[in-house]
């Protein structure tokens, strides 16, 4: 299967080096600041227990302007602020029959990814790796878990496509846990649930899990935003089980966690968050269905001043 993974950041950098020291056919779109990085020092993963590097086979959006055999699987691995490019930057690598899985947290990728490559080539996916890119460019594994969830967009029942079942047999053979649920779009939905309860009780209070948990008033938090996100996916059709529900409560409400999500990193390191991605589009659609969203909104306006200060305005 000849696979190109777009971005060879946390996510993608991960799944790709996976993928390519089980010695699959992987190829990844990068930029020529990062190519060049990775031309010195190699793909290398490191995490408490492990440390390897993969000489990664590279190619750039020029490079792939020039003809090739179209890829059988994309991995969309780029942050929501750079979609719009990487999917006209990827668009050479699509064709008739390649399949494209995003990583992307949140759900409006999946609209434009659509519009431009048409839903048939899109399945929907969702990553969960605890993985940053650390000063050096090494892909840093924060947590052990390596876990892609995926299956085409219009299956509601579980069933499971013949290219669907292709890739997750590449994906597990990388050591890749691979499942496909029943509904893929229900499951994109209770990740972002899950990213936004999150996101925000430690934005909004710029601290660890465990910093607000262990603070007088902290424990509140994160039942009360967890109730307006899934009062929003449920609005939606999308009701979150009980036992979800409890998952997400058990990572906002543990005492001494020093869990933080990528969102939390990239704003205290005063980066671009994917503020309109998740917390924009969550909002809007609570507001189109009539859902009231007092602290995510204080969330999006939080995140909103820093972007503001982040591009400079
Ligand atoms: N980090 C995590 O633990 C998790 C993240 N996610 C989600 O996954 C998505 C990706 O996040 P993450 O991997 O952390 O982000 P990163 O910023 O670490 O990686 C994104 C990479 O994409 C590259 N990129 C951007 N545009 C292009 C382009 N046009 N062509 C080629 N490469 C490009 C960037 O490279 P460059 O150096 O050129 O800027 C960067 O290395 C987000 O939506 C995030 O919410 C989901 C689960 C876990
Ligand atoms: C919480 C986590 C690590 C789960 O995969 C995530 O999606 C993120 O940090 O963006």
């Amino acid at each position: 299967m000849k696979i190109l993974v777009v971005g060879a950041g946390a996510t993608g950098g991960y799944f790709g080096a996976l993928l390519a020291r089980a010695g699959e056919d992987v190829t990844f779109l990068v930029r020529p600041a990062r190519a060049a990085a990775l031309r010195g020092r190699g793909l290398r993963v490191v995490g408490r227990d492990e440390e390897w590097t993969v000489e990664p086979r590279l190619v750039t959006a020029d490079e792939l302007r020039e003809p090739h055999e179209p890829y059988d699987l994309v991995l969309l691995s780029v942050k929501s602020t750079g979609l719009d490019r990487a999917i006209e930057d990827v668009a050479p690598a699509v064709g008739p029959d390649t399949a494209v899985i995003p990583l992307l947290n949140g759900l409006a990728h999946i609209d434009a990814l659509n519009a431009r490559f048409g839903a048939r080539a899109v399945l929907g996916g969702v990553a969960k790796v605890v993985t940053t890119l650390d000063g050096t460019g090494d892909i840093r594994r924060l947590a052990p878990l390596a876990h892609l969830a995926f299956g085409e967009q219009d299956v509601r029942d579980g069933t499971v496509s013949a290219r669907v079942e292709r890739i997750r047999k590449v994906l597990e053979g990388a050591g890749i846990d691979a499942p496909v649920p029943a509904d893929v779009l229900t499951a994109m939905w209770h990740k972002w649930v899950f990213i936004t309860t999150f996101g925000a009780v430690t934005s909004l209070m710029r601290g660890t899990v465990g910093d607000v948990y262990d603070t007088p008033g902290g424990p509140d938090l994160g039942p009360a935003l967890l109730d307006e996100t899934a009062a929003v996916a449920a609005a939606a059709g999308h009701p979150v089980t009980e036992e979800e529900r409890a998952a997400t409560l058990a990572v906002v409400s543990a005492s001494g966690s020093p869990m933080v999500p990528s969102l939390y990193r990239d704003l205290v390191a005063g980066r671009p968050t994917e503020v309109e991605h998740l917390f924009g589009d969550l909002t809007a659609r609570a507001r189109a269905l009539g859902v009231p969203t007092p602290l995510l909104d204080l969330a999006t306006l939080h995140l909103r001043v820093h972007q503001r200060r982040v591009d400079g305005a």
